[in-house]
């Protein structure tokens, strides 16, 4: 009985060390001790499978010698491996009663018998669920068998063995659980937590720390919502509140980083869940700070992308064909193509037969090179029309430097192309007429003055002016006189054959280039045809104009060195022919430059003149018709040349309308009529009405009013006395802002005439509006009034038609008592002409006026002739 208790007492104590978990070692060691004790002579041995369950690999014994052990450490467990090795295998009780007769120890013979053990009883430790986990043996230094208590005592000792083996396997077992877990939890990327019921954190993670910026210690404790941004708290409390147990859930929200950057973090929770009641929450948040940013940053781009006002087409680099797998908005508009209809397709369909096939290829090479290109090639639009594309295609690669896609950037250029175009054009061609401008024609003369010295052939350049163009736009205007100038660029043009070339160098000049004539007749023959062909009558609205050409013809010679002396010489010639009147063509000759070259010697002269003032004014007295008083003077300027003596204006005047000297000898002009007139006045021969002509330049000047002001306050004339003689071409140019000059004349006081009237296309009616007073009748009319019906007619009309309209008309160039008469029978008011004086010097007009008188008031009387 006491034995029992023992028993009972000792077994206790083993499972009092099992559930304590104290070490295996250790319970082993008990149980050895126990039941040696309970075993007089036994030696106990406890042996344990590896994992394989194939070899007995550890012994705990604490009377086994330790050589013994050692040897028998990693028995197999085999039928035949002794007592252990055999128990194991057949998981059965093995009693080997005589070991040193027992065949299963062969092998093991001598090592029993070297330690001294006789005889060993084995039996299979086994787990709950029957896996053999080892073998309990006793040994003896005697043979013999086992009673019934003893194979009992050795069950119940391989029962407490497998008792104390299981838990130490399930302790270790969770070990290795919670370890493994403590991984997932501790090495996660991501942030891992718990939280409690009330949301403070009760677990972390180091990720948690790197990702909020705060210690591990600082986050534990503390409620999840302080590191959220506040519009994020209501939503994410809602979701805790709402969450049902046992189900995760998972949102975004934005936290706070300690450095006060905004972390976006994708967040999952799931509730802790112990039997059955929700603990806390788990979580795991993700950062998504990096994907946020290059997602928002995907999206701008994306936005952009379709925003872009350029055509944007992207294109699989590794399909066959490249076919586009994306098109924006702007490529739509563009090519009027849809996107549904470009996707999948290569992008030559844009190309056709205008798109130049070099471009193709360079773009071609490009892409075969992966590399970028600008290229400017000309599309089509779904409709067929063509468009100028400025394309910047360029590789796309992959993070391994694979080229994937290509991007193209296409630009429409269309516009700046045709602008371009346009540019270009008019660079090298006349707006008005579309005829090519001088800077082309001397392209083309230096092409083919090379071509015809080479090939000895006759060249020819013919330098076309027109005669009474210029009377034309200036009174009719210049868009009048711009459809005349496109009637002739078409009349000339039509005469001539393609490989001539035909220019307008400006105003009413064309030049023409013939490279290749069979002979110098041919240009000559084709001059007339020209003369004829502008002499036809031009219809312009409801005008029927005829107007003349002069032409100057210049033959290539073969001394010539510069190509471009060839316009020079045919100008000169044209200048010749003008001056042989109207319609005719003179060709070039030496003498002609002399003449030219006279002409540049007077200009240098007269511009000397201009410097020195070389200049005088003579005066030609105009008569009251009626009584034949001095009733003015018409200022004439005189060049007094040091070597050719006094030059008339005739000479001078159009050279320095050509040349723009006008503009200083008129100012001369003027200052000077007002001086005199002032001079005579104070000398006392009266006070006269002076004319002074005025140049269509003059006129035109912007400052022109404010220095006529000027003159009359130097010279102090009051402008009652000056009178501007004006021609009607004047008038016509530019009618609207002459009309304006007109009246601020008037306002001023100054009269106005018109000069040579009757050879302009003025009718009388026009000048009716005008704030004119008088009309000067041309001296080519009152030339022939009494022998010629037609003149006589003429000048009886204007004059009667100028009174009705309030007119004083005047008469210039009476030379007899024929003329005079005439005109004073039709009604004229003022004469002027050789007849009663000829132009004459201040001195010579002072004796002409005669002495001078003083009336009791001071004025001296006017001068009467007639009497
Ligand atoms: N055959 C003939 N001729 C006569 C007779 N009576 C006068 N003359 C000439 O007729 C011209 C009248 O001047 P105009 O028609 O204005 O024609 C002027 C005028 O247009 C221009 N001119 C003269 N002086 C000036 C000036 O100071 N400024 C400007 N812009 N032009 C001037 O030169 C033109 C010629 O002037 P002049 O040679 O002085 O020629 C003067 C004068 O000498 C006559 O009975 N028979």
């Amino acid at each position: 009985m006491a034995r029992t208790q023992r028993h009972l007492r000792a077994q206790q104590r083993v499972q009092t060390l099992i559930a304590r978990d104290q070490p295996l070692e250790e319970t082993l060691g008990a149980i050895c001790r126990i039941v040696e004790a309970q075993v007089p002579g036994g030696i106990v041995s406890i042996m344990l499978c590896d994992e394989t369950r194939l070899y007995l690999d550890r012994i705990y014994s604490i009377s086994l010698p330790q050589a013994y052990c050692d040897a028998v450490t990693g028995t197999a467990i085999g039928p035949k491996n002794g007592a252990c090795g055999r128990a194991a295998y057949i998981r059965d009780f093995v009693v080997c009663a005589d070991i040193a007769h027992d065949p299963n120890w062969r092998g093991f013979h001598a090592l029993a018998a070297e330690h001294g053990l006789k005889a060993c009883w084995s039996y299979p430790v086994r787990a709950s669920n029957s896996e053999v986990l080892g073998t309990f043996a006793i040994y003896y230094r005697e043979p013999g068998e086992p009673r019934k208590s003893d194979r009992r005592r050795v069950v119940e000792a391989a029962e407490l063995v497998s008792l104390a083996v299981e838990r130490e396997r399930n302790r270790e077992a969770l070990r290795e659980n919670e370890q493994r877990y403590r991984s997932l939890f501790t090495y996660h990327p991501d942030a891992v937590f718990s939280l409690d019921l009330a949301g403070h954190f009760t677990s972390v993670n180091a990720a948690c720390s790197k990702i909020t910026g705060y210690a591990m210690e600082q986050l534990i404790g503390s409620h999840y919502s302080v590191l959220v941004l506040p519009e994020d708290r209501s939503r994410i409390q809602a979701l805790f509140r709402n969450a049902d147990p046992g189900e995760a859930f998972r949102y975004s929200a934005t936290i706070y980083h300690r450095e006060a950057r905004a972390v976006y973090l994708d967040v999952t929770n799931l509730p802790i869940v112990v039997n059955g009641s929700v603990i806390g929450f788990y979580g795991i948040a993700k950062d998504m700070t990096e994907q946020h940013r290059r997602e928002t940053e995907l999206r701008i781009l994306q936005r952009s992308v379709e925003a872009s006002i350029n055509g944007i087409v992207i294109a699989d680099a590794r399909a066959e064909g490249k076919p586009v797998i994306y098109v924006n908005e702007a490529f739509e508009r563009i090519t009027g193509y849809g996107r549904d209809e470009v996707l999948g397709r290569s992008c030559s369909f844009l190309q056709g037969s205008e798109t130049d096939p070099e471009a193709v290829a360079s773009m071609g090479k490009a892409l075969a090179e992966r590399r970028e290109i600008n290229v400017t090639l000309c599309n089509y639009r779904k409709d067929g029309t063509p468009f100028w594309n400025n394309l910047y295609l360029a590789p796309v690669r992959d993070g391994e430097g694979t080229v994937t896609h290509f991007v193209g950037i296409q630009h429409d250029i269309s516009e700046r192309k045709s602008y371009e175009a346009k540019l270009s054009f008019h660079t090298s061609h006349d707006a008005l007429t579309g005829l090519a401008n001088r800077s082309l024609f001397e392209d083309h003369l230096l092409h083919d003055v090379q071509l015809a010295k080479r090939h000895g052939r006759i060249l020819a350049v013919l330098f076309v002016d027109l005669d009474d163009f210029k009377p034309i736009n200036d009174s009719l205007g210049h868009e009048v006189g711009d459809q005349v100038l496109i009637q002739v660029a078409q009349r000339l043009a039509d005469e001539l054959d393609p490989g001539d070339t035909l220019a307008r160098f400006g105003g009413d000049e064309f030049v023409i280039l013939l490279p290749e004539l069979a002979r110098e007749e041919s240009a000559i023959r084709l001059v007339e045809r020209l003369l004829t062909c502008i002499r036809r009558p031009f219809r312009v609205a409801e005008h029927e104009l005829y107007i003349g050409a002069s032409v100057g013809i210049a033959f290539l010679q073969d001394e010539l060195e510069n190509p471009v002396e060839l316009i020079q010489q045919a100008d000169m010639a044209m200048y010749r022919a003008k001056q042989k009147g109207r319609n005719a063509w003179e060709c070039f000759t030496s003498d002609i430059n002399d003449e030219v070259s006279a002409r540049m010697a007077l200009r240098n002269d007269l511009q000397e003149a201009i410097e020195a003032e070389n200049f005088e004014l003579h005066y030609q007295p105009l008569l009251d018709a009626h009584s034949g008083d001095v009733v003015g003077v018409e200022a004439l300027v005189r060049w007094k040349h040091p070597v050719k003596g006094y030059l008339s204006p005739g000479l001078f005047i159009p050279l320095a309308e050509d040349t723009g000297q006008i503009g200083p000898i008129s100012e001369w002009v003027l200052r000077q009529a007002c001086r005199d007139m002032c001079r005579l006045a104070a000398e006392g021969y009266g006070q006269y009405r002076v004319s002074v002509n005025l140049s269509p330049l003059q006129f035109r000047r912007p400052n022109f009013l404010s220095n006529l002001q000027q003159a009359l306050l130097e010279t102090g004339l009051a402008p009652e006395y000056l009178e501007l003689e004006l021609t009607e071409g004047i008038l016509m140019a530019d009618s609207a802002a002459a009309v304006e000059t007109l009246h601020r004349l008037r306002d001023m006081g100054v009269e106005v005439s018109i000069d040579d009237f009757g050879t302009g296309f003025s009718s009388l009616s026009y000048l009716k509006q005008l704030p004119i007073g008088k009309i000067k009748i041309d001296r080519s009319f009152v030339r022939d009034i009494a022998t010629s019906r037609h003149d006589g007619a003429i000048v009886q009309g204007i004059i009667s038609m100028a009174h009705h309209l309030g007119l004083a008309v005047v008469a210039e160039g009476i030379e007899d008592a024929e003329q005079r008469d005439f005109l004073a029978a039709h009604g004229c008011d003022v004469f002027q002409g050789f007849f009663f004086a000829r132009p004459m010097p201040l001195q010579k007009l002072r004796a002409y006026l005669g002495q001078p008188t003083v009336t009791s008031e001071g004025d001296a009387l006017p001068a009467s002739r007639f009497s």
